[in-house]
């Protein structure tokens, strides 16, 4: 087992995303993440570039980090300016880090065409300023910025930008695909002749995703000796994004013999993910591999069939290794073995071969032709479960609604009169409310909850509208509707189709509530025993 350490750059290269900007407060909450998951260098900042990175460096020092070594990021002194007076030198040293990243120049052409000096004077800026560092008692990662690019351009004098930071006192010297515009061959060969040239010092990797190679150049790199990987956790980063380690860990770390985090820690690296993301206002691709919420969601009948009979038929790894959940969607292209585990928490005696079986899911792809969609909405399913098997009696009846829209002033109000019958009694409320489906909830609360007040604890979490396009259910501009509800212990989805929105709102509203009150039925004859 190889160990390769684990460099995030989330919160500097990360933060060099569109749409990215952490507070001082967010950069902890990542730090203490990343430290919990047993990353080894968190690279935090770049104090040279603004007063918040100075800060988050100054209050980071009082936080406890039980794994990670905090790193200041900069570049090489100005081409003009002694190390000692260089602002952003200061700056790092203000930082007060035991470990600092300085990318400098290994590509000849943006030595004399973009910071426009000579290539000596490029070796001593590298030099000179690793030097300063070291003599601060800095441990010093060189990044040695489009080292790839350089690399094929004039390989000689890449090289020589590397035994510059490498004379200057190096520990680590990193090889950076700034550009992201290689491909893994080419990362892998370059990086065999790098540590064959160069001997016995620490190299790494720092690869970006423009061509959709982030991770695999960082793998071709580690495979050819790299032993430490610059990534952001979840792949955000400037254009494309950097190398994601999340995939890197668990790709490395469950598929080839590295360790690049502490074991017992794998487990939580989903948590982890939905941690940084939360935090980054960022929504995580469902689609993310391992981490993602499809990584592990089954669609096809006959992969759930197979997956029910042995999940590696279609899993290639466990989801639990990386924290993750198995998941069956339930839809028009599921069959008997998707929907039996539904069935069976409503009538355990339902078999596979049951008539039951076959009429239910005729149903369901019946109503999913008709614009509803189950994966999102289990609990409206399993309605339709106790309708098909005549275990379903309504908690109410409706005898009429009527939601209106006025503008009173320059105000608009939305006000809704219901009209139901419980157990023979007739309940007419009215009530106000932000738009008219808020109005109608209101409305049908104050009627029901005389009768069945555990409806107090209920509320609605998220409510969506999709319009649907006739060429995908073969009705004209319905809509769908889908409504989030919770309790203090549980959520719960469910979900109207119509072409009229008030009409698709309600009828995801009443399923909400029929759904609390026969769970809360079921509770009670569960503690009648
Ligand atoms: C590949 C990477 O991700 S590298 C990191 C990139 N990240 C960032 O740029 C974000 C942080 N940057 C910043 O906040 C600002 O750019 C600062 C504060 C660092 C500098 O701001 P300014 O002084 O206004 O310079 P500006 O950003 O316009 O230009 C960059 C300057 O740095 C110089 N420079 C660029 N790379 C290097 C290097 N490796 N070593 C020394 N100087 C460099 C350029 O030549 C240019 O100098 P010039 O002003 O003499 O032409
Ligand atoms: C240093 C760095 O971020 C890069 O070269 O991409």
């Amino acid at each position: 087992m190889i160990k390769v350490e684990v460099f995030d750059t989330t919160l500097r290269d990360g933060a060099q995303a569109r749409g990215i900007s952490f507070s001082v407060k967010d950069k902890i909450a990542v730090t203490q993440a990343l430290d919990a998951f047993g990353i080894d260098y968190i690279e935090a900042g770049n104090p040279g570039s603004n007063p918040k990175d100075l800060e988050f460096f100054e209050l980071v020092k009082s936080v406890e980090l039980k794994h990670s070594k905090l790193v200041a990021f900069g570049s090489t002194r100005r081409k003009d300016v002694a190390p000692e007076e260089d602002q952003n030198l200061i700056s790092l040293l203000q930082a007060g880090t035991e470990y600092v990243s300085i990318f400098g120049k290994s590509w000849d052409f943006h030595v004399t065409d973009i910071i426009k000096t000579t290539l000596e004077n490029n070796l001593e800026m590298i030099k000179d300023t690793l030097l300063f560092l070291k003599s601060k008692g800095k441990k010093v990662i060189f990044d040695a910025e489009h080292f790839f690019d350089g690399y094929k351009n004039n390989p000689e004098y890449a090289l020589e930008a590397l035994k510059a930071a490498k004379d200057g006192g190096a520990e680590i010297l990193t090889l950076c695909d700034t550009n992201g515009g290689c491909f893994p061959e080419e990362i892998s060969r370059i990086t065999k002749e790098v540590k064959e040239k160069l001997g016995d010092i620490k190299i790494g990797i720092h690869a970006h995703n423009d061509m959709g190679f982030g991770v695999a150049n960082s793998i071709a790199a580690v495979e050819a000796g790299a032993l430490q990987v610059q990534g952001t956790f979840l792949g955000y980063g400037e254009r494309c994004g950097n190398a994601n380690l999340s995939t890197i860990i668990a790709n490395l770390q469950l598929k080839k013999d590295y360790e690049l985090v502490p074991r017992e820690k794998l487990g939580l690296l989903t948590s982890t993910a939905r941690i940084i993301a939360e935090i980054s206002n960022i929504t995580i691709e469902d689609s993310m591999p391992y981490i993602g919420k499809n990584a592990f969601a089954h669609k096809g009948g006959m992969h759930i069939d197979g997956v029910s009979k042995a999940s590696h038929s279609f899993e290639h790894i466990n989801p639990e290794l990386v924290g993750n959940e198995r998941e069956f969607l339930l839809s028009e292209v599921s069959g008997r073995s998707t929907i039996l585990e539904e069935i069976r928490r409503v009538d355990k005696d339902i078999q596979r071969d049951s008539e039951a079986t076959a009429g239910i899911i005729e149903r369901l792809k019946e109503l999913e032709y008709q614009g509803y969609q189950f994966e999102g909405a289990k609990a409206t399913f399993e309605l339709v479960i106790r309708k098909y098997l005549g275990k379903y009696k309504p908690f109410f009846d409706l005898v009429y609604f009527d939601v209106k829209g006025n503008y009173i002033g320059k105000k608009y109000y939305s006000t809704a009169v219901v009209k139901v019958k419980v157990k023979d009694q007739i309940e007419l409320t009215v009530a106000e409310g932000d738009g008219p489906v808020n109005a109608l909830d209101q409305a049908l609360r104050i009627a029901l909850e005389r009768f069945y007040p555990e409806l107090k604890e209920m509320h609605l979490i998220d409510y969506k509208v999709r319009v649907l396009k006739g060429e995908e259910n073969a009705t004209a501009s319905k809509v769908r509707v889908l409504i989030e509800s919770a309790d203090a212990k549980n959520s719960w989805t469910t979900i109207g189709v119509s072409t009229d929105i008030i009409e698709a709102s309600w009828i995801a509203l009443v399923d909400s509530i029929e759904y609390k009150l026969i769970q809360e039925t079921l509770k009670r004859l569960e503690d009648f025993g």
